[in-house]
């Protein structure tokens, strides 16, 4: 079974509180288009000339061009759930986030949503710079629904939560934009919303300000809140979302798993096109949609599947022209481990057929934690023009990674592998198998923590 990942047990119990009944958000084909002037002229034409038409019984015509930022989307939020949005720049993100907070209209779709809404949009935003904090914190607590009574009972705590000290009886122009994020996240996460959402706004604070705000979004979903939270920090994603979707081009294009949106998220960036499973629509709504191993491969002699230490749960793609179809961990003179020795050299060697001659093979190895961070990657492009370069003839061949300095610290580790092609600067994925192997790291030889051990020596000298 797959090593669980922080939190894990926490997304279970409120999986089992949870009834269909329990929806915070529900979005039904929502879309939202805007109107686009190519030149400045053609608002003003747009305004007057299509009434004109109309007047002299013509076809009014139209002087813009249409852009739809969100289209068709659909999805049920249950309370107590935190939900990752992520995409590219411009897919349509803080477009959605708008609309559900009531700062945008859209064009067509309906939404609900149930309790009191708190929203941390862009920095800033619903802040007067020209007020103090103090002044802002009640103009936003009014613009929530609080009285003025429920925001002098919450004053202190959003005080002691943003730690802004004197800055307080300052006006917000002064403020660092650090300052303005702990000011609006304390105000939203103080007011006892049923609905938060978060809008990148957090990447501007700083690490031990971003935890303090995880730890808060652990104690408002632990009272029933429901956390909608748009990020481009993938770890954060796999890290605290119960589940995730991806957006693009204004369409949600999957959703599921917080890791398998975070894999497809990242393999969008690089500019690879997803090639469609054979036997699956990316568009299912069913949250099971990715994560499960489907048996897709059309090589009979698949191994890989049998093999200790493999991940259920592994998330496979590609067009399959090759097939990673076996792999085997060895270290200490151990063939098809699955603990390692921190320190000790392993090879991780995987099997591939080629259906096909391909030109440029390219063949990776990830080494992640399970709950998302990436330790180590690298892949063969990364070696100049070595013998991993040959052309992958129809056939079976074998990929050896060694790992010489292994000093991974002891845990639980998650391997993928791919093996992909170059063609004309394109990568095109043949058979990508993320997280597709669990790996325990044991460390007898010390007690150091965490991801690396840097083998530490302590000297310590008297100096008088
Ligand atoms: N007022 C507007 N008029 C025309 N187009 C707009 C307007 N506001 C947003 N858009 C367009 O809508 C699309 C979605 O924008 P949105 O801000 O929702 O994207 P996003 O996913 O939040 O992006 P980012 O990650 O960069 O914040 C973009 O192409 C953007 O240019």
């Amino acid at each position: 079974m797959l090593p669980s990942a922080s939190g894990g047990f926490r997304k279970l119990e409120r999986g089992l509180r949870m009834s269909s009944d329990d929806i915070a958000i529900r979005i039904s084909n929502l879309s939202k288009c805007y109107f686009i002037y190519d030149r400045s002229q053609d608002r003003l034409k747009q305004y007057l000339y299509p009434r004109l038409q109309k007047l002299m019984g013509r076809q009014p015509k139209n002087y813009f061009r249409e852009f739809w930022a969100l289209r068709d989307i659909s999805l049920e939020v249950k309370k107590g759930e935190i939900v990752g949005i992520i995409g590219r720049n411009g897919s349509g993100k803080s477009t959605l986030l708008q609309i559900i907070c009531g700062i945008l209209t859209q064009t067509s779709g309906t939404f609900e949503t149930k309790g009191r809404v708190a929203a941390l949009l862009e920095l800033g935003s619903g802040f007067n710079p020209e007020f103090t904090g103090r002044e802002n914190v009640y103009m936003n607590g009014a613009i929530i629904g609080l009285s003025k009574e429920e925001i002098d009972a919450r004053f202190d705590d959003i005080t002691a939560f943003a730690d802004i000290g004197e800055f307080i009886e300052q006006p917000i122009k002064m403020y660092s934009s650090g300052m303005v994020v702990r000011l609006a996240f304390a105000v939203s996460a103080c007011v006892e919303p049923d609905i938060l959402i978060v809008d990148e706004a957090l990447a501007v604070g700083d690490a031990k300000f971003q935890a303090k705000c995880f730890r808060r979004f652990e104690e408002l979903v632990s009272r029933g809140a429901t956390i909608l939270f748009v990020t481009h920090s993938t770890e954060q994603v796999v890290r605290h979302c119960d589940w995730a979707l991806l957006l693009d081009k204004g369409q949600i294009v999957m959703r599921g798993h917080s890791r398998d949106i975070v894999n497809a998220y990242l393999d969008m960036l690089f500019g690879v096109e997803r090639v469609k499973r054979p036997d699956s629509d990316l568009k299912t709504k069913n949250l099971q949609i990715a994560g499960n191993a489907q048996n897709i491969s059309r090589f009979e002699t698949d191994k890989f599947e049998n093999r200790a230490g493999y991940n259920t749960y592994e998330f496979r793609w590609g067009n399959h022209d090759a097939e990673i179809f076996d792999f085997c961990i060895s270290s200490g003179g151990n063939l098809n481990v699955t603990r390692i020795e921190t320190g000790q050299p392993v090879i991780m060697t995987i099997w591939v057929k080629f259906h096909r001659r391909v030109e440029l093979p390219i063949y990776g190895l990830t080494i992640k934690t399970p709950d998302g961070v990436t330790v180590f990657g690298s892949n063969s492009r990364d070696f100049d023009n070595g013998p991993l370069f040959l052309a992958g003839e129809r056939g079976i061949c074998k990929v050896s990674f060694t790992l010489r300095n292994q000093h991974l610290g002891a845990g639980e580790y998650l391997l993928s592998f791919g093996v992909a092609e170059e063609q004309a600067g394109e990568i095109v994925p043949l058979d990508r198998r993320y997280d597709a192997v669990c790996l325990q790291v044991l460390n007898h030889s010390s007690r150091a923590f965490g991801l690396v051990d840097c083998s530490m020596n302590v000297e310590v000298t008297a100096v008088s």
